[in-house]
């Protein structure tokens, strides 16, 4: 077994998309990044490169590639989930955690599971999603941008 854990933030921006968890989110504001700024995916793909002891997202796909410009963090975590396949592993399960204050994420949780379990080839009972507020304090209370946390368990197969 092996353990890993990732954390990620992108900054709110006017004219993006809001995508977390692989889910198109209706926003007033977006994510910015130099992919989709899928900051929950990207904790996953970090925390699943961290339980393979494979550096970061950052190290395999760099923010100054402009492969990446734009790209669907779908696609990169699928990357990242072949290289775990490639090692021996699978996906036992995952805890991921997104810190925002708003908009509420409830009505979005269930998709995100399910999204991310076929993204990983699992059940979506493998994948938990949750949400909390910072309470308005620091910079996701300020509203200035969503952080996402993600703690990854993989299995030998
Ligand atoms: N962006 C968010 C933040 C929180 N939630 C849900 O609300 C609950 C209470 O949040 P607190 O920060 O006050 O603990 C939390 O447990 C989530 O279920 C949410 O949906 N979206
Ligand atoms: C995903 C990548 C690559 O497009 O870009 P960003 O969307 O900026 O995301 P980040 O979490 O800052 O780092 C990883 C990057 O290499």
């Amino acid at each position: 077994m092996r353990i890993g854990h990732g954390f990620d933030v992108h900054a709110f921006a006017k004219d993006e998309l809001l995508i977390i968890g692989g889910v198109t989110i209706p926003y007033e504001w977006g994510l910015k990044g130099h992919s989709d700024a899928d900051v929950l995916l990207h904790a996953i793909a970090d925390a699943c490169l961290g339980a393979i002891g494979e550096g970061d997202i950052g190290r395999h796909f760099p923010d100054t590639d402009p492969a990446f410009a734009g790209t669907d963090s779908a696609e990169l975590l699928s990357e990242v989930y072949t290289l775990v396949e490639q090692k021996g592993y699978r996906l036992g399960n995952l805890d991921g955690t997104i810190i925002a204050q708003r908009p509420k994420m409830a009505p979005y949780i269930s998709p995100m599971r399910e999204r991310i379990a076929d993204i990983l080839q699992a059940k979506s009972s493998q994948v938990n999603v949750k949400a909390t507020t910072s309470e308005r304090l620091g910079f996701t209370g300020r509203e200035e941008g969503i952080a996402a946390m993600a703690v990854v368990l993989l299995q030998a197969k």
